[in-house]
């Protein structure tokens, strides 16, 4: 059973990802996720110019069968993450995520990369929730178009887009029209679906502090929905742009079926968080089984053949 993927040129062992925010953001945690055998890829925390302590705490908690977080972009500052990839004993292929507070920042960190000797892939976040007074990028359609312009005049590495989720069937018709006229890697579908909610009934409050409690979903909640835009847009998008399937992938199940929607790689969030590093182990174990009992030798002879009713 070969579960090797690409995106675009750049060969991956295997099809699976951390998510970007999980595992990611200290040296420590990027040298163990460097360093583990059952993760075909790293993805570092989305980098900001400068390094943030993010939203104040809590603003992280476990739900019943997912999570909630308002992080608040936490991370070392971009030259921390671009030296990480590009001086760090490289032992897989690295996605440098970044996520400007504005779009002027986006460019700048564009050009900065454009101009490194940086060759890995780049992902720019457009979707991130818990930006206080920021808004999700990916659902301003036409500032989504004007940013992608500017960027494609002057951006030729390898680079990615991480959505945010959508909900109407049109949205994905005007999403993948824009992202059809460049020359994306790859697309990175779903970022935490934005805003939600959670109450403790015992405090009778809610359970993180800022923004008043709202705050970005994933986990096993959130497949579903990480299924549909996995699908909607594999439909959508030409084949030449790539898609990592991201969003309650807590199995081999899980991945199957992100596979089986059109994923070309697969991001493990909340329960990479939740259980560790092992997640991978053994969720890449359950995939191997799984496509042992179904005959299965290869990840092509299964991916985007999901059966209509
Ligand atoms: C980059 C900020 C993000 C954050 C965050 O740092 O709050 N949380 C998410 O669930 N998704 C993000 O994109």
């Amino acid at each position: 059973v070969d579960l090797s993927s690409k995106i675009q040129n750049t060969q991956f062992k295997n099809l699976f990802l951390n998510a970007s925010g999980i595992h990611c953001q200290s040296k420590k945690e990027l040298e163990e996720l460097m360093n583990d055998h059952y993760s075909g890829g790293l993805v570092t925390k989305s980098a900001t110019p400068n390094s943030r302590f993010g939203n104040p705490l809590p603003r992280y908690h476990s739900l019943p069968a997912g999570s909630i977080n308002s992080m608040g972009l936490p991370n070392e500052g971009f030259q921390f993450y671009l030296d990480y990839v590009t001086h760090s004993n490289i032992q897989k292929p690295t996605i440098l995520s970044i996520a400007g507070m504005s779009k002027e920042e986006d460019l700048e960190l564009l050009h900065q990369i454009q101009d490194s000797k940086y060759q890995g892939l780049t992902e720019l976040n457009l979707s991130c929730p818990n930006v206080i007074g920021k808004p999700q990028m990916a659902y301003d359609f036409a500032s989504s178009n004007q940013m992608l312009k500017e960027i494609f005049a002057f951006f030729k590495k390898p680079l990615g887009i991480k959505l945010p989720p959508y909900f109407d069937l049109v949205h994905f018709d005007k999403i993948a029209k824009i992202l059809n006229q460049y020359p994306l890697s790859h697309v990175n579908t779903i970022n935490s679906i934005g805003n939600g909610m959670w109450v403790d009934v015992e405090k009778e409050s809610v359970v993180l502090k800022p923004k008043g409690g709202f705050g970005g979903i994933g986990g096993a909640i959130a497949l579903p929905t990480a299924l549909a835009n996995v699908r909607a847009l594999r439909q959508r998008l030409n084949a030449s742009i790539n898609i990592i399937g991201t969003g309650g992938v807590t199995s081999g199940k899980d991945a199957f079926a992100h596979v089986l929607c059109g994923a070309n790689m697969v991001s493990i969030g909340t329960q990479l968080y939740e259980e560790g590093l092992g997640a991978f182990q053994r969720i890449n174990n359950e995939l191997i089984e799984i496509m042992k009992a179904k005959g299965y030798h290869s990840l092509d002879d299964f991916r985007g053949k999901l059966k209509e009713q």
